[in-house]
């Protein structure tokens, strides 16, 4: 008898899971909205969840499997969110109507380094967003430059010794190498005294970030529930580095800016000018006061967007000039030609005007855009141009740059690389929203220029002393790693770097 009691509670237990974790799948369809089947507890995320695929090769897949729609509907989790197809829909959310679409929809704990750029919502991202602009501006990166071309000679330099033994390397990390001594000259002033330990920081704080922690699935489930708990996305221990590397910098420069011109002097700036007048992006409505909470916050999202990103796309680039040396032939008689024109020296200008340089950059972050989905969250009721839905606040609007990429509709042959789609005429007759490597609108990247220019000046100088050649472990078909947030290789990238020989 008492075997029939557990079995009827097992089932009564079962079926309550069951209704719970299925309970909104109705929603598209009832709104005749087209999109994947659901399962439950998953929803549309369940490689992702297990962690066997990265969360941007989803969002793709689906994008591929609607080619005739708009908009789709799938759940993240139990979460209903809408993927928008139509590059006129995106222009309108991410562009003409962004007052509806202001917050990003991850917002978390305050005290938890949740008002950074990237996270932070509502009057704190509007305030901080006016605030920080200013230290973006092409003036200050030009002051910064000395900063990053130390580090990319630097950079080079241990490239040189390091190929007096081998030739092949796992590019990924060994960029990473130099974005983190650049990150860390220009946002902190940290200078280390060799590259090993560089690593050693960069292992750490990478190793916390990536560890596999399931909160950015709790969020999905119950959207606004960090913020509500308090929760930080991320560990005490990342919290606690950031906010002693922040004081320890602010009572090294005695709360004033050292003259370095790095980004902690800006922010020092800022904090003694007072109120921002830019309303740029909006009235916040709210005053923001330069806390070190704040100063911590950015120190730790300038951070990681700053090194991540750009060591990323710099592994992309040489992975595919060592596939086409046709390519790499091309852009290294540029650079060679703009080193005489120049004295042998690279300015922030001489970057500027490399034409081939740029089109290779760009052609890079078509293939791989980093940052998968873009994402938006309505702050009111919307409808949504050209189709007759209309979406409830709160909902979760995603765009998938990797599935426009790669779409015949705007690029011919997309898996082929070919910088020269980047030619001004092309690119000037695409749609403005084909390519969002960097997003777009207001909420776009703060630090594109910083990153692009990281990148150029880095690739620059190492192609003008080697050449980069698929070693016999290189991979001919790159998967995306699973495990992190962003895009970026499974395995690294392995590579011969080789020195070249130079004509006299
Ligand atoms: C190649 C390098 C980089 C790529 C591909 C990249 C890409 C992106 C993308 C796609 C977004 C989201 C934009 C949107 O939702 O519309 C973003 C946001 C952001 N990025 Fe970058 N990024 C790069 C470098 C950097 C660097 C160097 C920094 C800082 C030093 C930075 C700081 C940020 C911040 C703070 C945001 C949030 C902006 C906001 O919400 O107001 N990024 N980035």
């Amino acid at each position: 008898m008492s075997f029939l009691y557990i079995a009827a509670g097992l089932s009564a237990l079962v079926y309550a899971l069951y209704y719970y974790f299925t309970r909104t799948f109705n929603y598209w369809k009832s709104r005749n909205v087209p999109g994947p089947e659901p399962i439950p507890f998953f929803g549309n995320i369940k490689e992702s969840v297990l962690r066997q695929k990265n969360i941007g090769i989803i969002i793709h897949d689906i994008y591929k499997a609607y080619p005739n729609e708009k908009v789709v509907g799938l759940f993240r989790m139990t979460s209903p969110c809408l993927l928008i197809r139509d590059l006129d829909i995106v222009k309108h959310i991410m562009i003409k109507d962004f007052e509806v679409f202001t917050d990003r929809g991850v917002d978390f704990s305050k005290e938890g380094l949740g008002q950074n750029l990237f996270h932070a919502d509502g009057e704190t991202w509007t305030a901080l967003r006016n605030r920080f602009s200013p230290i973006f501006t092409t003036g200050k990166l030009k002051n910064m430059f000395y900063l990053m071309n130390e580090g990319a000679d630097s950079f080079v330099d241990y490239v040189t010794t390091e190929c007096q033994t081998r030739q092949e390397f796992e590019v990924h990390l060994l960029l990473q190498s130099y974005t983190v001594s650049t990150i860390s000259a220009c946002a902190f002033g940290v200078s280390y005294d060799s590259l090993q330990d560089k690593m050693e920081a960069l292992k750490i704080v990478d190793q916390v970030i990536s560890s596999p922690s399931y909160i950015v699935e709790l969020d999905f489930m119950y959207p606004g529930l960090l913020r509500s708990l308090n929760l930080s996305l991320f560990p005490k221990v990342v919290l606690h580095f950031f906010a002693n590397l922040v004081d320890n910098i602010i009572s090294q420069r005695n709360g004033k800016p050292s003259g370095r011109n790095d980004f902690m002097d800006l922010i020092l700036e800022l904090r003694q000018k007072g109120e921002v007048e830019s309303t740029k992006y909006g009235h916040s409505g709210k005053t923001l006061e330069i806390t070190s909470d704040v100063i911590a916050a950015q120190a730790f999202v300038f951070y990681v967007a700053g090194y991540e990103t750009s060591a990323t796309t710099m592994g992309y680039m040489l992975y595919q000039l060592a596939l086409n040396p046709d390519i790499q032939k091309r852009l290294t008689e540029e650079i060679d030609e703009s080193l005489k024109a120049n004295n042998g020296q690279i300015t922030y200008d001489t970057i500027k005007e490399m034409k081939y340089l740029n089109k290779v950059f760009d052609e890079t972050l078509r293939m791989y855009s980093i940052v998968e989905p873009l994402q938006r969250k309505a702050v009111r009721e919307y409808k949504v141009p050209g189709t007759d839905l209309t979406i409830e606040k709160d909902t979760i609007v995603l765009v998938s740059p990797r599935g426009i990429h790669y779409d015949e509709k705007y690029y011919d042959n997309p898996e082929v690389f070919n910088p020269d789609r980047f030619d001004p005429e092309v690119a000037g007759n695409r749609h403005p929203c084909a390519y969002l490597p960097f997003g777009i609108g207001q909420r776009n990247c703060i630090g594109m220029r910083f990153g692009r220019l990281q990148s150029q000046l880095c690739i620059t100088k190492l192609l003008s002393k080697f050449q980069v050649e698929p070693s016999k472990n290189t991979a001919r078909n790159l998967e995306v790693e699973p495990h992190r947030g962003i895009i970026g290789p499974k395995g690294g990238i392995k590579l011969n770097v080789v020195p070249r020989k130079i004509k006299s």
